[in-house]
């Protein structure tokens, strides 16, 4: 019961939060549409008196000598109410967008910043599907749903004031129907809300498979998995599908009894009201006006079923959107612990070490186990050994893209722990190329300057030198400004990877991570870069993946892992005369003369 309530004061603080900026167009749209309401409720009375006047006989009533009056003043009303609608409108439209437009905004950045064990455990569907179509949702909850439970507030009020003004029994027999309707429309909107649920999770998980159907077409087509990925996208579309029908099905009967209960009560407003007309209890002019208001009343008030199931939907869609923004982001780093070390003399160095770390990405499975070691500034840092040994986790750990627990060792960069440094100025430090280079859908120059937007040309061509690739951007036709991606040209895997070499180059990072980035290059242009990327590598701090001894041999230190222990770590001339699995790796990939030309 608590929590119920906690989340709908939540709900409400977030709605209110987002209306930040568009407050004043709402509350023009609430009060244009009161103003409205008003007005449509003063022309039953002018029909009533207009009726009356004329029925009454009495030759010299005003309005019976004047009716023209009445008819000028219904079209005024008519006319200002229109006025007022169309302002109502407007201002409802300003508002729900500006509304949209901040929460998508809030959830874009906070999506940004929240870490990698979060995206790896959602699905990007599920994800999109919070952040577009959910957000819709709410967008109509307020430009609908919201102002149309103030304006049906306001119009019962209005109304069963008219009414009781002109007859107390027939105004109770209408009064009567309204808790029946409210039951009613409760009841619904329960059912309804369990089933939306459903089937906004049905369709999140239909997105998913059309969005990893659509990245990985390639795999899908080599590996012939068409049919298979048919068949379960089939039967993800029937379930999608049949809950949909279900939920049609619930509301056709909603319509369908909604439809009994207003007929009803139109029958005994007609009945109870011919038989006070008849009584002379009320005038027929009074009855006619009573007639006009129950009408009036009867779809708001049923609608307010519809608006009750389209909150459910609203309520969903919230949690859902409410659950991105719950959670929580990354830890930006002890700003302080970065002001208090500021006179500290090692600041500056970018010596890298790891003590003793042990890291598990779930529970009880621990991929890296108690692993140390130390990479002096300026030196190169090679890491060797099988897939899944834990090289690529050194490095995201190394970044902070995952977060080592307490008590779990400690990652140190010039001196200091690395949570103590600010995310910013960590990530800035740290220049990764990953294994599987990303590259935006724009052109081969705002990917190289992705992140140092500024970049001059020959800034960025100079990087793209150094990576090997300034030839072959040169070569297509326009250069630069080639478009990567689905409207572009589409890049060898080799070619993506000098791209993201370039891209960090330009960052100038003074730590520097190649995590298996050249594995798509042939031996020579692996060379060719590593000779081109000696003079950078002099100046940085470099940790060096390969499957390759050769791309590693002239590192400073090389370290391999094993299943997440370090199994032997030193020069390479140390690991060959130690005649370990560095050894054995070694004269796996090279035959003797490829070594002896090395050697020699
Ligand atoms: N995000 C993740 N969530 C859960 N487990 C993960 C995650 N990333 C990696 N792992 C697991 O951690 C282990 C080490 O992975 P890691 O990527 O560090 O290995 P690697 O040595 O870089 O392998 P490769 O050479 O194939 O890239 C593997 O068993 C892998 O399945």
């Amino acid at each position: 019961m608590k929590k119920a309530k906690k989340s709908k004061y939540r709900k409400a603080r977030l709605i209110f939060r987002y209306l930040q900026g568009s407050k004043v167009f709402f509350t023009l749209a609430v009060a244009a549409s009161l103003i409205s309401t008003i007005l449509n409720a003063l022309t039953p009375q002018i029909f009533r008196f207009s009726i009356d006047g004329v029925l009454s006989g009495d030759e010299g009533s005003f309005f019976s000598e004047r009716l023209w009056i009445l008819a000028l003043l219904i079209a005024a009303v008519a006319v200002m109410s229109g006025i007022f609608t169309y302002i109502s409108r407007i201002n409802t439209a300003k508002a729900g967008e500006n509304f949209a437009k901040n929460l998508r905004d809030t959830l874009f950045v906070h999506v940004q910043k929240l870490p990698m064990k979060w995206h790896d455990k959602h699905q990007t569907g599920d994800m999109i599907q919070r952040c577009t179509s959910d957000v819709e949702v709410l967008r109509g909850f307020v430009v609908t749903q919201l102002l149309e439970v103030f304006r049906t507030a306001f119009l019962v009020i209005t109304s069963f004031v008219m009414m009781l003004s002109m007859n107390v029994k027939l105004s109770c027999i209408v009064m009567l129907f309204v808790p029946v309707v409210v039951v009613y429309s409760t009841v619904f909107y329960k059912l309804i809300a369990k089933r939306f649920t459903t089937a906004d999770e049905a369709e999140g998980e239909l997105s998913t498979v059309v969005q990893e159907n659509a990245t990985g077409v390639r795999v899908v087509r080599a590996f012939g998995r068409e049919q298979f990925e048919m068949e379960r996208f089939d039967e993800k579309n029937d379930i999608f599908a049949r809950l949909w029908i279900r939920l049609g099905t619930l509301s056709g009967l909603y319509w369908g009894i909604g439809d009994l209960i207003t007929g009803l009560q139109v029958i005994a407003v007609i009945i109870f009201g011919v038989m006070e007309a008849v009584n002379g209890a009320i005038s027929v002019g009074e009855f006619i006006a009573f007639a006009a208001y129950n009408s009036s009343l009867v779809w708001p008030i049923r609608g307010l079923g519809r608006i009750l199931s389209d909150m459910s939907k609203a309520g969903v869609s919230f949690e859902r959107v409410d659950y991105i923004i719950r959670a929580q982001e990354e830890a930006y780093g002890k700003k302080d612990a970065k002001s208090e070390n500021e006179e500290d003399a090692s600041r500056k160095k970018y010596d890298i070490s790891f003590t003793n770390v042990s890291f598990a990405y779930e529970k009880g499975k621990e991929v890296l186990r108690d692993v140390s070691f130390t990479v002096p500034e300026g030196r190169t840092f090679g890491i060797l050994g099988g897939t899944g040994s834990g090289k690529s986790t050194v490095v995201q750990l190394l970044s902070r893209l995952y977060e080592l627990e307490d008590r779990k060792g400690g990652i140190y960069i010039g001196g200091r722990e690395i949570r103590e440094i600010p995310l910013e100025e960590l990530r800035r430090s740290v220049g990764m190329v990953l294994q599987e280079p990303f590259l935006y859908s724009r052109t081969i120059r705002e990917n190289i300057a992705a992140s140092v937007p500024d970049a001059s040309i020959e800034e960025i061509r100079c990087a793209a030198r150094i990576a090997c690739i300034d030839d072959a951007i040169m070569n297509f036709p326009d250069g630069y400004e080639t478009l990567v991606g689905e409207r572009g040209v589409t890049l060898s895997g080799g070619q993506r990877q000098r791209v993201s070499i370039a891209r960090m180059l330009l960052q100038k990072a003074p730590i520097m991570v190649f995590d298996d980035s050249l594995s798509a290059v042939d031996s020579e242009t692996d060379f060719n870069i590593r000779q081109a990327l000696k003079e950078q590598m002099k100046q940085a701090t470099v940790i060096l993946i390969s499957h390759r001894v050769t791309s590693l041999m002239g590192a400073d230190k090389i370290m391999v892992l094993n299943r997440g222990r370090i199994e032997e770590c030193g020069t390479h001339r140390e690991l060959i005369q130690k005649n370990g699995i560095y050894r054995r790796i070694y004269e796996i990939q090279m035959s003797r003369d490829d070594r002896e030309t090395m050697e020699g």
